[in-house]
């Protein structure tokens, strides 16, 4: 399976422009982390790839035909775990699975439901009704809506929200395994999510792609940007760079920073991922 995005723009009706000339494509075995601040994009960047929202101008292509022509394709290719999602709460989660997987045309049901039981965590819970259940529960009946009948395309809008450390982990070896053979996408603000499972990243503010690559490339565009200054430094000096992080230290407080260039009073320091993301949203725009 491939997807194309093709200069993509999206204003909604009150004018606001939520994405710009968005392209890349993807092709399976793919698992791209999507990540971007609030009102990046993300989430309608996500809803025109399930052809929730048509773009203003640009265009999808699924296999190489136009998205609005093979609807039908898409759909039955699709799992797809939206930021909000409206639980049917007097269902159990098995009633609930049924229903979904009713709607999805899934020939050997029983089957399905039981695997994306299994693959969330859920069997405790089968028998529950949905209101029953913990923030992080509901969360794992949406990802198992989403993994019903294996399809080819996953799409899961902030699909750790709400878990635990220890679910996150297990999630994060969930969508690896799921990966092996379909094209996942995820948005997610928790860059651990990402470091350890996606072989690709894409980074978005305010409707722009700002970098397509791999986390490694990310943090070689970093290095020499970042670095940490003990937080007694005087107000006019502190221009031209961003705290991105406070550390508590027997010495006083240690900040960590990004800049163009580094303050001569800045020690540089080895970037992570989340220095490497943070320098490149506040570089703005332009590709890489
Ligand atoms: N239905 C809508 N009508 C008008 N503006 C919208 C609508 N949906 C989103 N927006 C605006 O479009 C921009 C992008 O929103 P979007 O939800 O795609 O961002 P996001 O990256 O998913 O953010 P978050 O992480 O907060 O969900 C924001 O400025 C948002 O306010």
């Amino acid at each position: 399976m491939n997807i194309t995005l093709t200069d993509l723009n999206m204003t909604y009706a009150n004018g606001k422009q939520a994405l710009r000339n968005i392209s890349f494509d993807m092709q399976s075995p793919n698992l791209t982390g999507l990540l971007g601040p609030n009102g990046a994009g993300k989430s309608t960047l996500m809803k025109l790839l399930v052809s929730e929202l048509l773009p203003t101008s640009g265009g999808i292509q699924l296999n190489g035909s136009p998205l609005n022509k093979v609807e039908k394709q898409l759909k039955s290719a699709l799992g797809y775990l939206p930021q909000s999602f409206g639980l049917y709460d007097e269902l159990t989660v098995w009633q609930f699975l049924d229903y979904m997987s009713a709607l999805k045309g899934i020939k050997n049901s029983k089957e399905a439901i039981r695997k994306v039981i299994e693959e969330t965590n859920l069997t405790a819970k089968y028998k529950a009704r949905i209101r029953t259940l913990s923030g992080g529960q509901r969360q794992r009946v949406g990802i198992a809506q989403a993994l019903l009948g294996n399809p080819e395309l996953l799409i899961f809008d902030e699909p750790t929200v709400g878990l635990d450390p220890e679910e996150r982990i297990n999630f994060r070896n969930l969508f690896s395994r799921t990966a092996e053979d379909k094209i996942v996408l995820l948005s997610t603000h928790i860059i651990e999510d990402i470091q350890s499972v996606c072989n690709r990243l894409i980074v978005m503010n305010e409707g722009r792609l700002l970098f397509d690559g791999t986390p490694e490339e990310l943090i070689g565009l970093a290095y020499g940007h970042v670095g940490i200054l003990e937080e007694q430094v005087d107000n006019n000096e502190k221009q031209g760079y961003q705290i991105t992080s406070r550390i508590n230290t027997t010495r006083g407080v240690i900040c960590r920073i990004v800049a163009e260039v580094l303050p001569a009073f800045a020690q540089p320091v080895e970037p992570t991922l989340e220095d490497a993301y943070m320098y490149r949203i506040s570089k703005g725009v332009g590709l890489r």
